[in-house]
Order: structure tokens, then sequence, then C-alpha cells
């Protein structure tokens, strides 16, 4: 792991970064100029040159599964920096003078979001639910999901998370929002006529795109550009399942277009044994590449879609995109949700704000510390659109 020195203070870098790029595994693709659009109705989705893999051991997927989401206390045994408690404190808050507390920043973003329409993204673990050992109980508490049913009723609002669209809506268990599982590759959005005039409109005649009613009977439209991919990953997952099976702590979850392999529970001894065996499967499947979460290795198909084609994607599908008048902003706390804060900063078009504790590199414009931050920033902008909505009336 590696100090930045450019930084005003210590950040961490991302190993995983770097091991993907060695890889060939990057988290975003490679888009290839002129070949998104076949035409004004359909979009190819790229498929990524595949990545070679080589022995685990001699590459860093190591380093990088040991630099996610590390605690505290290991964090700082990792940088090889004897430092105190206070120390870390100065540290991150002086990180925080590059990546500002979107609560404390709260007037200026209202001074900004004034006379907008805002859109909220949100990630769901880290998120709206804080990280726990056990992915099956990660839920949300009774009064973030209240706070989230209060920011639907002011704001479009969409999660867009990297389990599957259904496991999602059943841990949020709020019918008035758009959903987006799989990392994007499962988005259940707005019907909408808009007719395709831009590169990055997925227009609803798209052979991936297909309209669903709701058990609301309400008119949604699906879009998975990976659907080719299901059987692939359900044969992979039970490969997974099967391979690591004899790995005490390890978990393999099947998110219909992608799968992921906990190692949080496993003990670090072990982490080798859990990486080679991931590494072995996917060495028989060059249409799919691994990306690094918060200790879970994931495995996705090799298409360009990722988190941040998902909030282009719905925006376009709101009819809220390419305008001055709209103000998305973004909430996550993951490696998967950088790709979103990109294309919200490179659009010079919205926030990303990073849900982190400890100083990290990131795309994103703000910071929240945690969840519980994050329920306080939701709540003070439902407050102030319910003042500004009394103040017109
Ligand atoms: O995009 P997200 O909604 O943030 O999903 C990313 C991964 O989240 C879950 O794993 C993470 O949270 C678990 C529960 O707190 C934790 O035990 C695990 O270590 C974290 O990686 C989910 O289980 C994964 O499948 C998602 O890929």
């Amino acid at each position: 792991m590696e100090l930045k020195s450019n930084h005003a203070s210590p950040v961490l870098t991302d190993p995983a970064l770097i091991s993907k790029s060695r890889l060939g595994i990057h988290s975003r693709l490679y888009p290839q100029p002129g070949a998104a659009f076949s035409s004004g109705m359909y979009i190819t989705i790229p498929r990524k040159k595949p990545g070679k893999f080589d022995d685990v051991r001699s590459n860093d997927w190591l380093d990088a599964m040991k630099s996610s989401s590390p605690p505290r206390k290991k964090l700082l045994k990792d940088v090889n920096i004897e430092v105190a408690s206070d120390d870390f404190d100065a540290a991150y808050c002086s990180w925080m003078l590059k990546y500002p507390s979107a609560l404390r920043s709260f007037e200026q973003i209202k001074n900004y979001a004034n006379n907008k329409k805002i859109v909220i993204f949100l990630d769901y673990d880290g998120t709206l639910s804080p990280i726990v050992d056990d992915p099956d109980r990660a839920f949300m508490s009774k009064s973030m999901r209240s706070a989230v049913r209060d920011v639907v009723k002011y704001f479009p609002t969409a999660i867009i998370s990297g389990r599957s669209r259904d496991k999602v809506y059943e841990l949020v268990g709020l019918t008035e929002l758009y959903y987006a599982g799989s990392h994007g590759m499962d988005i259940m959005g707005p019907v909408t006529n808009t007719v395709p005039n831009v590169s990055n409109t997925v227009p609803n005649g798209h052979p991936d795109c297909m309209k669903s009613t709701q058990q609301q009977g309400k008119d949604v439209n699906l879009f998975q550009p990976a659907r080719e991919y299901l059987p692939m990953i359900d044969e992979v997952f039970r490969t997974l399942v099967e391979n690591t099976k004899d790995i005490k702590g390890a978990k393999v979850e099947n998110h219909k277009f992608c799968a992921s392999v906990h190692y949080r529970n496993v003990d670090e001894k072990n982490w080798p044994t859990i990486a080679q065996c991931v590494h072995d499967v996917l060495k028989d499947y060059p249409r799919l590449r691994l990306t690094h979460g918060r200790k879970v290795l994931e495995v996705r198909p090799v298409i360009n879609w990722d988190k941040g084609k998902a909030v282009e994607f719905l925006l376009e599908s709101l009819g809220l995109s390419n305008s001055d008048d709209v103000l998305p902003i973004y909430i996550g706390d993951d490696r998967s949700d950088e790709d979103a804060f990109k294309v919200l900063r490179e659009g010079n078009h919205g926030y990303g704000i990073l849900v982190s504790s400890v100083p990290k590199e990131t795309n994103a414009f703000y910071s929240l510390r945690d969840p519980s931050e994050v329920m306080v920033f939701l709540k003070s902008l439902v407050r102030w659109r319910k003042k500004e909505a009394a103040g017109r009336s």
C-alpha cells in the first residue's frame, strides 16, 4: 500500500486499482469510440478484451484483498506508520479539506441546488445499512427506511446496488423508487417515450429493455444488458460454491448477473486459498472479470456497463439528463460507486458523496462518515425542500 505524497494528508491509494490494471481487469472498461451505438435505436455493449489471470501469488490480488475495507487499526499497521488515534483523526480532517463533509457543506449544496431538480442515487451496503459480518443480516434501520421514504416524496430516487435487484428490494422494502441490481446490470426504471438522440441514450426499443408490470400494477422498464450471461453466472456461482465449500467462513452469493465471493469471515491465512480458488475458476471464463469490493471478490460479465452507466440510463429514462436544472446526487461507499462518481464529476453534473470513515482516493466531491451521517443528510434535504415548498404556498 502506498501513501500518496501530493495530498495534504496521508491518503491510501488503492492497490486493487493497480493490481487490476496489471491484470487487465479494470473496474472501468474500455469504451470503444463509435462502437457504443450501432444505430439511433440500438446500443451494442462492447465487450472488453478478456483479462489474463496470473497466479494469485505473483500478482496483487492479495494486496487488494488486504486493503479492502480495513479496520482502522489494521489500516494504520498496513501503511507502516505509528499513528496515534489523534493523528489519525488529524489525517481524516485534513482529507476532509479535499472532500468536505456534505453535512458541513449543506448550505453550499443548498445554494447550488436552489431551483434545481434534485435526483437521488443511493448505494445500499455501507451507505443505507452498516457493514456487518453476515451479508444476509445487513438490514436497514427503521429510521433509515423512513428517511428514504421521505426522500422519495420530494425527489426522484433510485437505489443502485451490487446485490440482485430482488434482494435489495426485499431489504429496502419501499415501492416508490427505482432499483438497479447487479451493479446496474438489472434496472427497473420508469417507462419513457424519450426518442434517443444522444450517444448515452438507451431507447425502449433496445432488445435488452422490456416493458413490465410491477406487482403494484405500475408499468416499468426493465433493462438487463447482461442477459446473455445469466446461465454463465449461474454455472460459475455453482462452481464457486462447490470449490470454496471447505474454506471456513467463505460465502458465495448469486446476484443474477454477477456473483460475490465473501472472505470477511475467512481467516486471513486462508485468503491466498480463496483467491487461488476464484482465480482458477475464472481462468475458464474469459468473458467474466473480477473486481474488488469490501472484503468481497465480485465476478462480473465483461461488458461496458457499471453503476455510472446505470446513473446515465436512469437520468435519461426520467427525462432528466443534459439539463442544467437537474442536480444528481449519488451517495456510496465502495469502489463500484466510483464509476458513478466519475460520471458525475466528468460530466460536471451533480455531486458524488463518498461514505467513508477513513481517508480514501475518490472521484466524489463530498464525504460522509457512515450511514448515520447519510441519514442526517437525507433528512436535511427533505427538511429544506419541505420548507421551500411551504414558502411557495
Ligand atoms: O453495491 P452495494 O449495495 O454496496 O453492494 C456491494 C456488496 O455488498 C454486500 O457486501 C458488503 O456488505 C456485507 C454486509 O454488510 C458485508 O458482510 C460484506 O463484507 C461487504 O462486502 C453484498 O453482500 C455483496 O454481494 C455486494 O457485492
